[in-house]
């Protein structure tokens, strides 16, 4: 895919945002059951600069962006560097000049229950949770601490149960729904230990360049 993603008025559009340091088959899966149990009409994934609360740099953008293509093939799926393009890095910026660039999407934001679990150190996670709805995937060893942790306590009351699922993209934010799903214990952490991919390469970003 070259240039900006498509996407209609009313369409139902779920994002994965991620380093995808690599990409791997855990991101392909939990895309495919998003938008099945979601009922989105596509999926981007926002392939980060860099996520703000890591120090390492991830490998190059166009690596990262190569391998992500491989690894997902979907009609309705596309890998994107929306973020290198609206120069952000932090998601809620992202969302807000997402929102403004395509009226009358319905955006989802999608992550894995490892992200629940510290969603409320990102920047300006209330405004997320309050202007997006939010899909949350379980993930091996993450599921308790997420239904626990500060972002899902506080807005408890905005929990979509699992069986509403499919309704997600249509509700007014705040609106999250946790589903459970067959687990994959895949990870871009082992793919790295394992010495399979490629080296770091922290001066990659500048990030006096994002905002
Ligand atoms: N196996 C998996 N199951 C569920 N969610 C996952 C899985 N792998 C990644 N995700 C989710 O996909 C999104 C992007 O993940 P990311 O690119 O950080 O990969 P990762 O495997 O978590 O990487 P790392 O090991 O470096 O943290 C995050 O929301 C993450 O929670
Ligand atoms: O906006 C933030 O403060 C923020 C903090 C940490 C992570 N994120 C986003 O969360 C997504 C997952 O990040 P990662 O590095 O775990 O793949 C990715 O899109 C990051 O930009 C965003």
């Amino acid at each position: 895919m070259q240039g900006w993603p498509q996407a209609g008025r009313g369409q139902r559009v779920g994002l994965l945002g991620g380093s995808f340091d690599p990409a791997h088959e855990g991101h392909a899966h939990i895309t495919r059951v998003a938008m099945r149990r979601f009922g989105l009409d596509r999926v981007w994934w926002l392939v980060s600069p860099g996520n703000p609360l890591k120090t390492n740099g991830p490998a190059p953008m166009s690596d990262r962006m190569a391998r992500a293509r491989d690894v997902m093939q979907h009609p309705r799926v596309q890998v994107t560097d929306v973020e290198t393009r609206l120069k952000t890095r932090y998601t809620a910026q992202t969302l807000r000049r997402l929102m403004a660039r395509y009226p009358g999407v319905q955006f989802v934001w999608l992550m894995g229950a490892d992200n629940l679990s510290q969603f409320h150190l990102w920047q300006d996670w209330r405004w997320i949770m309050d202007h997006v709805a939010v899909g949350v995937l379980a993930r091996p060893g993450d599921r308790l601490a997420a239904g626990f942790s500060p972002a899902a306590r506080i807005y408890r009351g905005a929990r979509v149960p699992a069986r509403a699922s499919g309704a997600l993209g249509l509700m007014t934010p705040p609106a999250w729904c946790f589903v459970n799903l067959p687990l994959s214990d895949q990870s871009s952490t082992a793919l790295r230990k394992a010495g399979t991919w490629r080296k770091r390469d922290a001066g990659a970003i500048d990030p006096a360049s994002l905002t």
